[in-house]
C-alpha cells in the first residue's frame, strides 16, 4: 500500500484525496484546523470543500501534525494554495523530506520569491529535481467529485516517478500519464490562471464568445513567448497540459480564476472579491509574480501586463481592455 501524505484542506486536495484513497493508497490528511479535522473524523466528509464525497476512514487519516503525517509517508502532496506554501512547511527540516518523492498539486508562485513551487521546495529543502514532480492538466475538482471523465499530466524529469504516480491516479474515470516538462507544465499551469482571470474581466465588462476566442488566441502565443524565454525547449503546447488547462479554466462554470476575474471585470475590488469567493484565484498573486520575473526577460506580455495594471495598479478594467483590443489580431 503506497503511503501518502496530502498537505492541504481546500477542494483539490480534497479531490486527490478521494482519488487516491479510492484507488487503495493510505493518505494522511493535513489540514490546519481541528475542526475541520474533528468534522472529518466524525462525519467523514470535508464540511468546507466537496462536501458530497465520503471519505473511507480506514484509508484516509485527518490530522493536524504535520510532522506526524509527514515521517509516514513515502510521497507527500502539496495542495495548499502557492502563497502558503511557505507557512506549511515552516516546521519540517531538510530530513522529513529525505527519501520522500514530492508532487506539487499547485498551480501558482511563491510570492515574494517569485519561484515555482517545485523550485521553492528543492531549493528550501535541497532536493534533487529528480525527486519532484507536478500533476497538472484540465482537472476541477468539481468534477471529480462528480466522477466525471477527467485527465493528468504529471510532470518530473523522473520519468519513473512520473509514471508511478500516474500510476496511483488511474481510475474508471482519470487517465493520467507522465511528461518530462516539468517547468514548461508548471509555468503553464501559473500563466493560464492569469489568462482566465483576465477573460473573466473581459466576461464582466460585456465582452462576449468572439472576443474571448481572440483573447484566448492570443494568449497562447503570449504563453509560448515567455516560457521559451525562461526554458527554451521543443514543447507542443497544444498538448492538454498547456492548451487543454487553459481552455478549461478560461471558460469552465469552476474556474476560480474566472469567476474572481469576472467580479473584477463587473466593478468588484479585488479584496471584495477575495471576500466573496472563499476559495482562492491563484492568477491574482502569480500576475504579480511573473510581472516582476519579466522585468528582467522583457518578453511582450499585453495580456498579463494588463491583468496586472488592473489588479496592482488600479487602472480601470475598461481602459486596460480598449488598450489590449487594440494590439490583438
Ligand atoms: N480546485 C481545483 O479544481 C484545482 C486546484 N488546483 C490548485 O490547487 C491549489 C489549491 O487550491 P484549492 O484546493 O482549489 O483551494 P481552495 O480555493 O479550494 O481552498 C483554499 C485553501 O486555502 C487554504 N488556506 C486558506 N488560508 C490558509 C493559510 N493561511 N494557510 C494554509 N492554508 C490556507 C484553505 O484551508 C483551503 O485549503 C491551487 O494552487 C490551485 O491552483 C489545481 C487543479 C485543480
Ligand atoms: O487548474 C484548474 C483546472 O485545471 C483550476 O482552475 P481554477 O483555480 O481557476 O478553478
Amino acid at each position: 500500500m503506497e503511503k501518502i501524505a496530502m498537505i492541504g484542506g481546500g477542494s483539490w486536495a480534497t479531490a486527490l484525496t478521494k482519488i487516491l484513497s479510492e484507488n487503495g493508497a493510505r493518505v494522511g490528511w493535513w489540514q490546519r484546523s481541528k475542526d475541520d479535522v474533528q468534522h472529518l473524523r466524525s462525519t467523514r466528509h470535508n464540511r468546507r470543500y466537496l462536501s458530497s464525497v465520503a471519505f473511507d476512514l480506514t484509508r484516509v487519516f485527518p490530522s493536524t501534525d504535520l510532522e506526524e503525517v509527514v515521517k509516514e509517508a513515502d510521497w507527500l502532496v502539496l495542495a495548499v494554495p502557492a502563497a502558503f506554501v511557505k507557512d506549511a512547511l515552516d516546521k519540517l527540516d531538510r530530513d522529513a523530506l529525505k527519501n520522500k518523492r514530492i508532487i506539487s498539486a499547485i498551480k501558482g508562485m511563491i510570492p515574494g520569491k517569485n519561484l515555482l513551487v517545485t523550485d521553492y521546495v528543492a531549493e528550501r529543502f535541497r532536493l534533487p529535481v529528480a525527486s519532484l514532480g507536478i500533476v497538472a492538466g484540465p482537472c476541477h475538482a468539481e468534477e471529480v467529485a462528480l466522477e466525471k471523465q477527467s485527465y493528468l499530466t504529471i510532470g518530473s524529469v523522473d520519468h519513473q516517478l512520473a509514471e508511478d504516480f500516474s500510476q496511483l491516479l488511474r481510475n474508471r474515470y482519470v487517465k493520467a500519464h507522465p511528461m518530462a516538462d516539468l517547468d514548461g507544465i508548471e509555468y503553464c499551469a501559473v500563466m493560464k490562471n492569469i489568462i482566465a482571470l483576465t477573460c473573466g474581466i473581459a466576461h464582466g465588462l460585456g465582452y462576449g464568445d468572439n472576443f474571448q476566442a481572440v483573447l484566448v488566441s492570443n494568449a497562447v502565443q503570449e504563453m509560448r513567448r515567455f516560457v521559451h524565454a525562461l526554458n527554451p525547449q521543443p514543447r507542443d503546447l497544444s498538448a492538454s497540459a498547456y492548451l487543454g488547462d487553459l481552455l478549461v479554466t478560461a471558460y469552465s462554470q469552476f474556474s476560480r480564476n474566472r469567476t474572481f476575474g469576472s467580479m473584477i471585470g463587473r466593478g468588484y475590488s479585488v479584496k471584495s472579491a477575495q471576500m466573496e469567493m472563499n476559495m482562492v484565484a491563484e492568477g491574482y498573486y502569480a500576475v504579480k509574480s511573473i510581472y516582476e520575473l519579466n522585468k528582467e526577460l522583457k518578453v511582450p506580455m499585453p495580456i498579463a501586463t494588463a491583468a496586472y495594471h488592473i489588479l496592482y495598479e488600479k487602472i480601470s478594467p475598461a481602459v486596460e481592455l480598449e488598450i489590449l483590443k487594440e494590439k490583438f489580431r
